[in-house]
């Protein structure tokens, strides 16, 4: 029987992240990953409650607690060096969904942090010991693909004092406009554990079998949307899901700010065979555009009490002007 599941959050509150956002609860991605594998048919899962309800009063995890021991450490040291400490709301919620080995949608808005979430996963993936291309993202745009490149060429430096941690991870970016004669020795060379790629240049090395995916464990299609949204795109996605690779030899996840009618599109994804069966749609919705904890108060007054009303509301209130 077809089984998805499809994950909302309802953001919260706000965290102490590189870029502005809110923040939604917590739901603890083991019970929930119980909840879906033991459950046969589609369930959705909608919370509205506060990380401190729903973890009575903890702090919130660490990033490196979200991965539950399954990336490797000289990576984990690398995005903590970067910055990133603390995970934004799709990133916990897709985490031990992603670690635990299944297909995923990642649908949440722009800059929310999908890009870390599934880099986490691909190198935890990854074999490091093997030269072969074992991860492959693909991107609608060169743009978008160069920017997903230097975000996974950072992770895989090695950290500060970790040079002998773990052999060195490379990161091709196989996009348009690019020199594919010197990926085509490349890849014959020594091929990269990781590849970039906009669906024309990745298609343009297949069918020229210049490169094969077997041994790619995990495939990432990002802004799937907008591939899907392109008649000359789709037809080479279409065939990249089902043709030169198989659901059952590959995890696959597919990454979106927008998914118009998603659930059809996860009907879609079952029944043309782009992921297995038990896909878990992670759906992070971003309801209110502001932070909860931040209230908004009106007074009404005169001229001569603007000034006077102005300075005791800010002595109730940490707001500092200066
Ligand atoms: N855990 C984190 N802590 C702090 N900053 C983060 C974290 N995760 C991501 N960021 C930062 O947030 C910004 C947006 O992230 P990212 O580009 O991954 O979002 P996205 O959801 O993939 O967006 P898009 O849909 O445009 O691809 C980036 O500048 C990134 O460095």
């Amino acid at each position: 029987m077809s089984c998805f599941s499809s994950f909302c959050v309802t953001p919260m509150a706000s965290p102490p992240l590189l870029f502005s956002s809110t923040r939604n609860p917590s739901v603890g991605g083991d019970s929930f990953r119980r909840g879906f594998r033991c459950c046969p048919l589609s369930l959705s899962v909608s919370c509205g409650v506060s990380v401190g309800e729903e973890t009575g009063g903890s702090a919130a995890p660490t990033l490196r607690e979200v991965c539950g021991g399954k990336v490797p450490e000289s990576i984990l040291k690398r995005a903590e060096e970067i910055g990133y400490t603390v995970p934004t709301d799709v990133q916990r919620q897709s985490l031990p969904v992603l670690l635990s080995g299944c297909d995923c949608i990642l649908h949440a808005q722009t800059g929310s942090g999908k890009t870390l979430a599934y880099l986490l996963l691909v190198f935890s993936a990854i074999n490091f010991q093997k030269s072969a291309v074992q991860a492959l993202i693909v991107v609608p745009t060169r743009e978008l693909g160069m920017q997903v490149t230097k975000v996974a060429r950072m992770l895989a430096a090695n950290p500060v004092g970790g040079e002998n941690m773990q052999k060195a991870c490379t990161v091709m970016a196989l996009l348009d406009g690019g020199m594919l004669k010197r990926h085509k020795s490349w890849l014959k060379a020594e091929p990269p554990e990781i590849v970039v790629a906009t669906i024309g240049s990745l298609c343009q090395m297949l069918q020229k079998n210049i490169f094969k995916l077997q041994a790619v464990r995990v495939l990432v299609i990002d802004e799937v949307d907008f591939i899907f949204g392109s008649s000359k795109q789709v037809f080479l996605l279409r065939k990249l899901l089902t043709a030169y690779s198989t659901i059952d030899s590959r995890q696959t996840v597919l990454a979106s700010a927008s998914i118009p009618q998603h659930n059809r599109f996860l009907y879609d994804c079952i029944q043309q065979k782009w992921t297995k069966n038990d896909v878990v749609h992670i759906h992070v919705n971003p309801v209110q555009p502001m932070p909860s904890h931040l209230c908004h108060n009106f007074v009404i007054c005169g001229k001569k009490e603007r000034l006077h009303v102005l300075l005791s509301l800010l002595q109730k209130t940490d707001l500092n002007l200066g």
